[in-house]
């Protein structure tokens, strides 16, 4: 623990002294507003210990990472019903694109793509009120990170549903071919806040405990899901997690992730350990540029790759 937490300092003081920090988003009007030069690095291992750097303890926007905690949440509602109305194959396009829609019947390649997290929202709200399904998906966070303190980012929420025209034509687009069950705008309701929880590092680690070790919490043992499902978002998080970066990621850092527009990563190192990295500037594909520079140097220094060292 020693030398990792050596190995986090320096590539936060490394981090800290780039300039080429990538573009913060701003289609969403409000994420425009957040200081580029924030970078903050957490990890948890398997006995619960943390090492952070940086801005490690600010909340920030963590917009698509959220769509890791609706899949569990959707799964655990529906289980493997959910790939009638989802895919799980890569969409080699950009997350919030539409043209795949038509071909495939309305049915979205994969659950990170907006229009499958659209159609995951959908599945958590049937049979509750939007605020009812929104408090669960809140409440299953503070339980994974064991904080009660996050919270939705209402400014964000608001900032998205006045300006998400995309996302409001791809919902559309899926309700045309009867994949939405319930009102359009109310899944989209759903959906945009969910996307406005704000976290820290610390805190988005903490919640990814459960898919580093086998569906359980490392340290007191508690099952969140079982360790087959656990498995298996991981692989959609290898696969899909950054979009049409998704190969790329593979490539570079070897860790099952997921991006957010906020400049959040959360990475996942099976049986070792959950990270979260947040730099806002990103990358022409909209993921973190910094966060997945640092991921590579932390994988390769720990020989962390799940293909090999
Ligand atoms: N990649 C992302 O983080 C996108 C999420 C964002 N809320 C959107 O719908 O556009």
């Amino acid at each position: 623990m020693v030398e990792l937490d050596g190995i986090i300092q320096d590539i936060a003081a490394e981090m800290a002294a780039r300039t080429d920090r990538g573009q913060v988003a701003t289609y969403i009007p409000e994420l425009a507003r957040v200081d580029p030069a924030a970078f903050g690095i957490a990890l948890v291992d398997a006995e619960g210990q943390v090492c952070a750097a940086g801005d490690s303890d600010k909340p920030f926007s963590i917009q698509s990472i959220s769509k890791v905690f609706t899949l569990t949440l959707a799964l655990g509602k529906i289980g493997d019903g959910l790939w009638r109305r989802v895919g799980r194959e890569p969409s080699g396009n950009a997350f919030n694109s539409i043209v795949q829609l038509e071909y495939e019947k309305g049915i979205p390649r994969n659950p990170f793509i907006n229009a499958g997290a659209i159609a995951v929202a959908d599945t958590i709200l049937s049979g509750h009120k939007p605020n009812v399904a929104l408090g669960e998906i809140l409440r299953f966070l503070q339980f994974v990170s064991d904080d009660e303190t996050i919270y939705i980012d209402h400014a964000v929420a608001r900032s998205e549903q006045t300006t998400g025209f995309r996302n409001a034509a791809l919902a559309n687009y899926m309700k045309a071919f009867g994949i939405l069950e319930n009102p359009v705008e109310l899944a989209l309701g759903v959906y945009f806040h969910h996307c406005a929880i704000a976290m820290s590092c610390r805190q988005l680690a903490m919640a990814g405990r459960y898919l580093a070790f086998s569906g359980r919490h490392p340290t007191t043992g508690a099952r969140v899901v079982s360790a087959d499902r656990a498995k298996r978002i991981n692989a959609l998080m290898l696969t899909c997690g950054h979009y049409d970066g998704s190969g790329d990621f593979a490539f570079r850092v070897g860790l099952p992730g997921k991006s957010g527009v906020g400049g959040g990563i959360l990475a996942i190192v099976p049986g070792k350990a959950s990270i979260c990295v947040w730099s806002p500037g990103l990358d022409p594909q909209g993921n973190s540029r910094l966060g997945s520079i640092a991921l590579e140097l932390l994988a390769k220094r720990m020989r962390w790759s799940i293909f090999g060292d």
